[in-house]
């Protein structure tokens, strides 16, 4: 859940788990509502395959409780609408600036209908989803030392050591992103599509109003497209042109088309800004000298079954960046 934690400090100013919640009661009328949510989307409803319970009711309950869930997200998701519009003073959350344009461009749509979806897909779409990625890396680099060391020098010699990562580096780290295209797990599944039209997928018919599932976890573990594909080597990506070419339909952590992630951009730039920023800054170490567990948990996005423990010390990085920023707080 760290995802949601940090989705709801960025979009609300608010931390509903851990040990500094603020306000009990609505932390945990908050974290019901994810628990539900979270069971929902990984559960399958007998009537999405048969339609026939469909066609008996027995989806009924199902579809009332969704219905009922969905109400309570709104209406919470207005409680913080309201609170912040009542704030004497603007903070620096997204409902804040969102609320700030709905005064400042009242002819613009920010109606705060469509400020509690921008704040939910962000927080449902946008937290979990990179948090995890960046957990998975982490892991990964622990049991490949010699390819954190990589990273490290890759950032030393672009970057430096007197400041951290910034957005203008990305181009010159490769090596990070490849990285970080090495971990994708997220969404093994991408998201269920449904065909409008009858069409060819693969060779294989699919009626119009078919639930397409994609297994993206398949597809990247591969024999016939990746060579030894269980490994973690991010030197699969140094590639020529024509592979270049190819990637984008064999490595599909958002899917691809219409319908694919619309938070790609923004993704690849915070888990590239955040895990070099890791790197650069903390000495990680594991907490035995056991191998990290790379087993699979459930979820919406895909967690690692036993949570990442580890321990880090500062690097002498950290003595620049932390005074720069004390003088400018
Ligand atoms: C590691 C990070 C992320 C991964 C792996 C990821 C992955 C995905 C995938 C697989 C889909 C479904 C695509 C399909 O089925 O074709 C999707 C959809 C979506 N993602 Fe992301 N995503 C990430 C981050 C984000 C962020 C940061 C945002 C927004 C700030 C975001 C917003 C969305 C939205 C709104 C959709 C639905 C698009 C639609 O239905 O048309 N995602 N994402």
């Amino acid at each position: 859940m760290t995802g949601f934690n940090i989705g709801m400090r960025m979009v609300a100013g608010k931390r509903y788990y851990g040990d500094k919640v603020m306000n009990e009661e609505e932390a945990c009328q908050f974290r019901d509502i994810i628990k539900e949510m979270v069971s929902y989307a990984v559960s399958n409803i007998p009537g999405d395959f048969l339609p026939l319970f469909n066609w008996i009711g027995c989806n009924g309950s199902y579809e009332s409780r969704i219905r009922n869930l969905g109400n309570r997200m709104d209406q919470f998701m207005q409680g913080l609408v309201d609170e912040h519009r009542k704030r004497k003073e603007s903070e620096n959350t997204t409902i804040d600036h969102l609320l700030s344009l709905q005064k400042s461009q009242p002819d613009y749509c920010y109606t705060d209908q469509i400020i509690k979806g921008l704040v939910l897909v962000l927080l449902l779409a946008g937290t979990d989803t990179s948090s995890v990625t960046i957990e998975w890396a982490l892991a990964n680099l622990l049991n490949h030392p010699h390819i954190l060391k990589k990273a490290r020098i890759e950032l030393d010699e672009h970057v430096g050591q007197q400041r951290l990562v910034d957005e203008q580096d990305r181009s010159k780290l490769p090596y990070l992103q490849n990285i970080i295209s090495e971990t994708y797990l997220a969404a093994p599944n991408l998201v269920p599509h449904f065909s409008s039209a009858d069409c060819q997928v693969g060779g294989y018919d699919v009626p119009q109003g078919t639930i397409v599932l994609i297994n993206a976890w398949a597809i990247h573990r591969d024999p016939s497209m990746w060579d030894d594909p269980d490994s973690f080597k991010p030197e699969r990506f140094e590639v020529d042109k024509d592979e270049h070419d190819e990637m984008p339909y064999k490595l599909l952590p958002y899917g691809i088309g219409r319908r694919s992630c619309p938070g790609a951009g923004l993704a690849q730039l915070i888990m590239g800004l955040t895990l070099g920023s890791l790197i650069q800054g903390l000495e990680w170490a594991k907490v035995s000298d056991e191998k990290i567990d790379m087993a699979q948990g459930e979820g919406m996005t895909m967690p690692k079954a036993v949570p990442l423990e580890v321990t880090c010390k500062a690097c002498p990085i950290m003595g620049n960046v932390l005074l720069v920023s004390w003088d400018q707080i």
